[in-house]
């Protein structure tokens, strides 16, 4: 029998469809990869900021893990928001069984400024997260609060990039600079080769979810069985025309078009 590329995220959700949970099964689905979600923390969010959030018990997500785990085959997985250690705890006992790509979007601070993880639980994301992941994605406040460096240049997210794999044990690092100024360029590397993905800066606010689909779209590559340089790539591909083309909807930071890469004529 054919083997079904599948994903699944482990995060927290978006009622407003830009980010979290609903923006990685979007990005799942424009993929062709089959999506699978275990929901970690239940936000009330638009694009003009979190209103409310409540945990799920930590039962209850490893509940849902093992509801997913024991029944349908996947190929590479992402986590998204956990909110605290015990959320972490549960996700690290369960995914530590998996022996396949595990993409970590290291979510802190939402675009819109609203922190979503405990400020004790930086240390055990580090610790215990950080060895088991292929690759981590964070920007720049995020790779500044794992490095414990500021982070100016080009040069300082490389140097990042390299000491979150050499000291902290992290598979790959892809430190992203959709937080800097001038073109928007992200720096991966894999314990061996830097590599740098560069774009030109879109002019818009409309940057709602891009953390969020970017490692998505890694994770969905990843699940058809592409290399990580490659599926970083063509990630990047997806997000630039997601940002491009994206929605000017809501009354604040709108979110990414996860179709734009189907549009005529876009690249
Ligand atoms: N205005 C922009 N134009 C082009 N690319 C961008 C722009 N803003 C961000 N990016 C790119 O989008 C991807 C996501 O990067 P970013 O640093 O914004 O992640 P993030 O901070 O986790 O997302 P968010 O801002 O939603 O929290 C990166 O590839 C980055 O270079
Ligand atoms: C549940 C959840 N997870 C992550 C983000 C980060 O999103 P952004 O990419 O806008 O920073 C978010 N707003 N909500």
């Amino acid at each position: 029998m054919e083997q079904v590329p599948a994903a699944l995220t482990i995060a927290g959700t978006d009622p407003s469809g830009g980010a979290g949970v609903q923006a990685d099964l979007k990005t799942f689905q424009e993929l062709k990869t089959y999506g699978m979600s275990v929901i970690t923390s239940v936000v009330a969010q638009n694009t003009t900021g979190v209103q409310d959030l409540t945990h799920m018990s930590v039962p209850m997500i490893k509940q849902q893990l093992d509801s997913v785990i024991s029944d349908i085959p996947f190929q590479a997985f992402k986590t998204g928001m956990l909110a605290n250690i015990e959320i972490m705890d549960a996700v690290a006992e369960k995914i530590s069984k998996l022996d396949i790509p595990f993409i970590m979007d290291p979510v802190m601070v939402t675009t819109s400024g609203h922190t979503l993880i405990a400020e004790d639980s930086r240390t055990f994301l580090r610790e215990s997260l950080l060895p088991m992941t292929a690759l981590v994605t964070p920007n720049i406040p995020e790779a500044e609060v794992i490095t414990g460096q500021t982070l100016k240049t080009p040069e300082d997210m490389q140097a990042a990039a390299k000491q979150i794999v050499h000291e902290f044990g992290a598979g790959a690092a892809l430190v992203k600079g959709g937080h800097m100024k001038g073109e928007a360029v992200d720096f991966l590397y894999d314990g061996k080769t830097l590599h740098t993905f560069s774009t030109e800066r879109i002019d818009t606010t409309n940057t709602h979810g891009t953390g969020c689909t970017y490692s998505a779209a890694i994770t969905a590559y990843m699940s058809h069985g592409y290399t990580l340089p490659d599926a970083v790539r063509m990630a990047k591909d997806f997000i630039t025309s997601a940002i491009r083309y994206s929605f000017d909807i809501g009354q604040g930071s709108g979110p990414t078009n996860q179709w734009a890469h189907r549009m005529k004529g876009v690249t």
